[in-house]
């Protein structure tokens, strides 16, 4: 994980918990803090309940035991998901959606990279294939990667039938892994998500799918969250990329999306770089967000 983490809550708490005892202030800044990192009002009210009610179960004052209370919550509630990547059928076959620029192109790149690095073969599929200028970006990010690719035969072909041949070619060639990049905008909603159902058809039709990851950016937040909102309902996702960390102050964020959508979270993204990406462990994100 990237050194820097914008997200941490420790310069909203520093005040907090360098006073002598817990008192009505402090309660007051906790709620602050949680609420201004985008931890959501429900999730909110329900951490600060229950540090409540630990807090006067083992009769503490010290803001350094309600600082311990807080990490073990957060890490708490984090590990209620399954945060483990389903990569185990040969080719095992993800398809990589959500809305435009939130960095779904880096997000395979990465991933790509991360597995090549593995000592896996990866083949990436093109099946965004709208505008041009985006395929190129993704041949970009596979070459870097070490990854091979298969991109559309001319602008504007079915993006299913581009997601077929990748598995085909990925059967063929033994390919291990194969990640698809899919449209983030239509003219309709109704139109994107037909489009998706027809692309999980098609390659239904060779292998099942092995994850669905919807790409959220961090910096967005919780707005993000309802733009992506005709994914989660129709996309069939099964795991979140959390994407742009790096620039967020809403560390919280992530917590109040794995709760409000019941999806885990996968992969979490710090960075540009090809190798800012990494998958989401509780016990480490917890620690880093509380400090
Ligand atoms: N700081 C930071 N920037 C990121 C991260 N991931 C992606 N970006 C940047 O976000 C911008 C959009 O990323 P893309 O991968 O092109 O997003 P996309 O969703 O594929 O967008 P379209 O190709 O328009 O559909 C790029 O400038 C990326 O460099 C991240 O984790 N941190």
């Amino acid at each position: 994980m990237a050194e820097r983490t914008p997200w941490s809550l420790s310069g909203a708490l520093r005040g907090m918990f360098a006073r002598k005892t817990i008192d009505d202030d402090t309660w007051e800044e906790l709620e602050d803090a949680l609420i201004g990192a985008d931890f959501g009002p429900d999730t909110t009210e329900a951490i600060v309940e229950h540090l409540r009610e630990q807090v006067a179960k083992y009769r503490t004052t010290d803001p350094a035991d309600l600082k311990r209370m807080l990490r073990e919550t957060v890490e708490e509630r984090l590990a209620q998901y399954d945060t483990t990547l389903t990569l185990s059928n040969r080719p095992a076959v993800v398809l990589v959606v959500g809305v435009n620029g939130v960095g779904k192109t880096t997000t395979i790149g990465k991933f790509a990279r991360f597995l090549v690095g593995h000592g896996r073969s990866v083949l990436v599929g093109a099946a965004d294939t709208f505008r041009a200028a985006a395929v190129e970006q993704l041949a970009t990010w596979s070459e870097r990667a070490g990854a091979q690719i298969v991109r559309p035969q001319h602008e504007g072909q079915d993006p299913a039938s581009v997601a077929y041949q990748t598995v085909e070619r990925a059967r063929a060639t033994g390919a291990e892994i194969v990640l698809i990049d899919t449209a983030g905008r239509l003219q309709t909603k109704a139109g994107l998500m037909d489009e998706l159902s027809k692309v999980r058809r098609v390659v239904e039709k060779l292998e099942p799918i092995a994850e669905v990851l919807l790409v959220l950016d961090a910096t967005t937040g919780q707005n993000g969250v309802s733009q992506a909102q005709a994914f989660i309902e129709h996309a069939g996702v099964t795991g979140l990329v959390i994407t742009k960390l790096d620039g967020s102050a809403k560390g919280g964020f992530v917590l109040a999306v794995q709760e409000k959508t019941g999806i885990p979270i996968k992969l979490i993204g710090q960075g540009e770089g090809i190798g800012d990406l990494t998958g989401f462990t509780p016990h480490v994100y917890a620690q880093k967000l509380v400090g």
